[in-house]
């Protein structure tokens, strides 16, 4: 990348544009996920710090923006708790990428979908959790084959498997037009 690239780049001139739907059963980890990118840990804390503040669940939906490398991203960080879950179907049009966080360490989370294009097996560092194959098979996903898809391991908390899965949807969506 040539410096004024880098320079219009850093300013936000090239960086496209984004939204991604972040959807997952209530308690799953998507607001400590997504608190994790908008306040990343200081350089060298990586992966030992909690990630401030506490969450709380999440009333409807919150709205934030954060960049990663060229990608301007929108997150739709939507509640999973039940009397809120027919809101999904109506940011589904806008969304450029879905990001389904899966709670790992529960297993009656488990449940059919079918439009997840990355999923963070969320609470990988809870003991006896499901491996992220087990998560694959629960979920029937080697079954999909009308999109690409993905599954993370991750720890919402000190951010293993965040930065992995992030970029593995940017490189999807930088690729679409
Ligand atoms: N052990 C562990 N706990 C986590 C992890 N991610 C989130 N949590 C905890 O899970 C609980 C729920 O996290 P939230 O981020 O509020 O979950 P949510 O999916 O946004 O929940 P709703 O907004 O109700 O849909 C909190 O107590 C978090 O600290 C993780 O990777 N590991
Ligand atoms: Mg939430």
């Amino acid at each position: 990348m040539g410096i004024w690239t880098t320079f219009l780049t850093n300013l936000g001139f090239l960086r496209k544009k984004v939204s991604i739907l972040i959807l997952g059963l209530d308690n799953s980890g998507k607001t400590t996920l997504v608190t994790h990118f908008l306040h990343p840990p200081a350089a060298g804390t990586a992966g030992g710090e909690p990630a401030p503040p506490p969450v709380v669940p999440t009333v409807g939906f919150s709205l934030d923006r954060f960049n990663w490398g060229n990608l301007g991203i929108t997150v739709f960080d939507m509640s999973g708790q039940g009397r809120y879950r027919d809101f999904w179907e109506h940011f589904y049009g806008d969304a450029d990428g879905i990001l389904w966080v899966l709670d790992s360490s529960d297993s009656a989370h488990l449940q059919r979908t079918k439009p997840p294009i990355l999923i963070f097996a969320n609470k990988s560092d809870v003991p006896g959790c499901m491996t992220p194959e087990q998560c694959t098979a629960a979920l029937g996903l080697d079954t999909i084959r009308d999109r690409n898809w993905n599954m993370i391991p991750s720890n919402a908390i000190t951010g293993e498997g965040l930065a992995k899965g992030l970029e593995w949807l940017a490189a999807e969506l930088s690729t679409t037009s």
